[in-house]
C-alpha cells in the first residue's frame, strides 16, 4: 500500500538514512526497530513530508506520492503518531481530537457531535478524559493515548505510530496492542516503532531493523525472528547476556531477570532520605517511607496512586501540608533549585517537558546543573574543561553526536541519555528517577541500568518510579506500592515479581504486608 524505496537523507555530517526502503501492506502490523538514532524517526518524518529526501521514493496505491506536512497525509489516508507530543495544552480533549476541522452543524461547531464521534475510539483506547479538561491537564499517558486517537479518528489506511507506549503502563500497552491488531485485521497497513522488543514480537506480522541510516533486516517475518536475533541485527553483535532485553509494559509477567541487585545494602547512617507522615492534599495522605544510602527504592501505582507524588515532594516540585521530607544531612527541600543545591537528581523520561535547552549545544545541557549546584561564588571552570567533561559523561552513555551539536538535532533516544548525563555531571546524592529509560534502545537502557546500579553501589540514594514493571523487578532492592496516596505495602527479595507487583498495585495486597 505505502512503499518506501533508496531514501537517503544527510544532516550535515550525519547519514540519518542510505538508501532505507520499507514496504507497507494491508493488513499487516509492521514494526521497525533499532538503536537510538539508528533514522527510524527520519523515516516517519520522510513519509510525512516533513523532512525532504536527497533521494528516494514514496509510493501509495503504486503512485508516486510527496506529502507537505502531516494535514496533506491524512487528507490521503495516512495518520502519524509523532514520537514527540503535539498535542496542544490549552486546547480542550476534545478540540485536540480534530484539529483539521471540527464536525459542525448548520455552520456551527457542534461540541455535541465531537463528543458522538470520539466517544468509541475514547472507549476502545480505555480512557475517559473529561471532554472539556485542557490537554496540558492530563498526564503524560492520556496525552499519548489522545494523539493515538485523534490519528485513529481521520479513520486512515495507513497508521504510523512512532513509540506508542512509552509512556503507557501496562494496561493501557496491553489495550494499545489489541486495538492495533483489530486495525490490522480491518485491512489497515501499521507501521509500528517500538524500543519495547517483546513488545514488538507479539504485536507485529513483519519487522524491519535499521542500522546507522541502513536497513540490516528487511521486511522479515516476524514469527521467524528471535528476540536475540532482533538484537544482534540491531546492535551489530550478540546482546551482552546481563543486560536483558527490554520487556514491554505488556510483557508477559515473570520473576526476575537479568541482574538484579543482589544483597540488600547496608544501611550506615540510616535513612538518608525520609518521609514521616506526609500529606499533599489530594495525592498523598500521611505517608511515611525511607531510604537509605545505597538503596534503590521502586515506587509503584496506577496512576494517581501518589507515587509520584513523593518524587515532587522530594525534588521540592510539591510542599506537604503536614508531615516532613528529610534529605541528606537533614536538610527539607524548600523549593525545586534547593532540591537541586542540595544534591537532588530529578530525572523523567518527559524530556520534553523537563530538562533540555534543545538550541544549546550538548555540553552546556550536559554541565548546566552543575553549575547550579555550585552555587553562587564557586569558580567557573573553564569552557574546554566543560567540553571534556560532558564528552565523557555522553561517552559513557553511548550517545551518537558530537559535543558541540545541539541537542534539538539528536534523536529522542540520544536526547534522553543527554538528560542523564547531565545529572551525573551535578554528582547528586540522590536520585529521583521517573520512566528514566522511556524512549530508549535495548543496548543503553542496560548501559544505564547499570549506571544506576553503580550510582547505589557508590552510596547515592536512588528513587525509581517506573511504569515498566520489569525495571522495577531488575533494579529495585524494594517496591513500595501505593493506592489512593497511600503505601499499601512494600515488596522485596523473592517477593518482588512482575506479576506481585501488578497484584498489588491494581488489588492492594492480598497476604500480610511487610
Ligand atoms: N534535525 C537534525 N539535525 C541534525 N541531525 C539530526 C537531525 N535529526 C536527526 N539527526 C541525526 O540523524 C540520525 C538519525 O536520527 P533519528 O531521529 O532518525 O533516529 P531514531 O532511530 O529515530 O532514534 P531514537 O530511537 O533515539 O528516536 C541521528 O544520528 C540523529 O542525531
Amino acid at each position: 500500500m505505502l512503499v518506501a524505496s533508496g531514501l537517503v537523507k544527510h544532516y550535515g555530517g550525519v547519514t540519518a538514512l542510505d538508501g532505507v526502503g520499507i514496504t507497507l501492506a494491508a493488513g499487516e502490523v509492521h514494526a521497525l526497530v533499532g538503536e537510538n538514532g539508528a533514522g527510524k524517526s527520519t523515516l516517519v518524518k520522510i513519509i510525512s513530508g516533513a523532512v525532504r529526501p536527497e533521494d528516494g521514493t514514496l509510493e501509495l496505491d503504486g503512485a508516486p506520492v510527496r506529502f507537505a506536512g502531516a494535514r496533506q497525509a491524512a487528507a490521503r489516508g495516512v495518520a502519524i503518531v509523532s514520537q514527540e507530543l503535539t498535542t496542544y495544552d490549552d486546547l480542550t480533549v476534545l478540540e485536540n481530537l480534530f484539529p483539521y476541522g471540527a464536525p459542525r452543524r448548520r455552520g456551527l461547531v457542534s461540541t455535541r457531535e465531537m463528543r458522538r464521534l470520539a466517544r468509541p475510539v475514547l472507549d476502545e483506547l480505555g480512557i475517559d478524559p473529561p471532554p472539556h479538561a485542557r490537554a496540558g491537564e492530563l498526564p503524560l499517558a492520556d496525552r499519548q493515548l489522545l494523539e493515538i486517537c485523534r490519528a485513529l479518528l481521520l479513520e486512515p489506511r495507513v497508521l504510523v505510530l512512532d513509540e506508542p507506549t512509552s509512556a503507557l503502563p501496562r494496561a493501557a500497552a496491553a489495550r494499545l496492542a489489541d486495538v492495533t491488531w483489530r486495525l490490522a485485521e480491518r485491512g489497515l497497513a501499521v507501521l509500528y516503532i517500538s524500543h519495547f522488543l517483546e513488545e514488538v514480537m507479539r504485536i507485529a506480522t513483519r519487522v524491519t531493523v535499521l542500522r546507522d541510516g541502513r536497513v540490516v533486516l528487511p521486511g522479515a517475518e516476524a514469527a521467524d525472528v528471535s528476540l536475540d536475533s532482533l538484537v544482534t541485527a540491531m546492535l551489530g553483535r550478540p546482546p551482552a547476556r546481563a543486560a536483558g532485553p527490554a520487556l514491554s509494559p505488556g510483557a508477559e509477567p515473570g520473576a526476575r531477570t537479568g541482574a538484579e541487585p543482589s544483597a540488600a545494602p547496608r544501611r550506615p547512617g540510616g535513612a538518608a532520605v525520609s518521609l514521616t507522615g506526609v500529606t499533599i492534599p489530594g495525592r498523598l495522605r500521611d505517608v511515611s517511607l525511607a531510604a537509605a544510602a545505597g538503596e534503590i527504592v521502586g515506587l509503584a501505582g496506577l496512576q494517581g496512586a501518589g507515587h509520584l507524588a513523593v518524587l515532587d515532594a522530594v525534588c521540592g516540585r510539591a510542599r506537604p501540608s503536614s508531615g516532613a521530607v528529610r534529605l541528606p544531612g537533614g536538610r527539607a527541600p524548600r523549593s525545586a533549585r534547593h532540591a537541586v543545591t542540595s544534591g537532588v537528581a530529578s530525572i523523567s523520561g518527559d524530556r520534553k517537558g523537563r530538562g533540555l535547552m534543545l538550541d544549546k549545544a550538548l555540553w552546556e545541557n550536559v554541565t548546566a546543573v552543575s553549575w547550579l549546584g555550585q552555587g553562587r561564588g564557586g569558580f567557573l571552570p573553564r569552557r574546554s574543561r566543560l567540553v571534556d567533561r560532558s564528552r565523557g559523561h555522553l561517552e559513557r552513555l553511548r550517545v551518537r553526536g558530537d559535543v558541540r551539536a545541539s541537542a534539538g538535532d539528536l534523536s529522542g533516544g540520544n536526547q534522553q541519555k543527554v538528560v542523564l548525563a547531565k545529572w551525573l555531571d551535578a554528582a547528586p546524592s540522590v536520585l529521583a528517577l521517573d520512566d528514566p529509560t522511556r524512549g530508549v534502545d535495548v543496548g543503553a537502557r542496560a548501559e544505564l541500568h547499570g549506571i544506576v546500579r553503580a550510582l547505589a553501589a557508590e552510596g547515592k540514594v536512588v528513587l525509581l518510579a517506573s511504569s515498566d514493571l520489569a525495571e522495577l523487578v531488575e533494579l529495585c532492592h524494594r517496591v513500595v506500592v501505593f493506592q489512593h496516596g497511600r503505601v499499601v505495602g512494600s515488596l522485596a527479595g523473592g517477593r518482588l515479581t512482575e506479576p506481585a507487583l501488578s497484584l498489588a498495585m491494581n488489588a492492594g495486597f492480598a497476604g500480610p504486608v511487610r
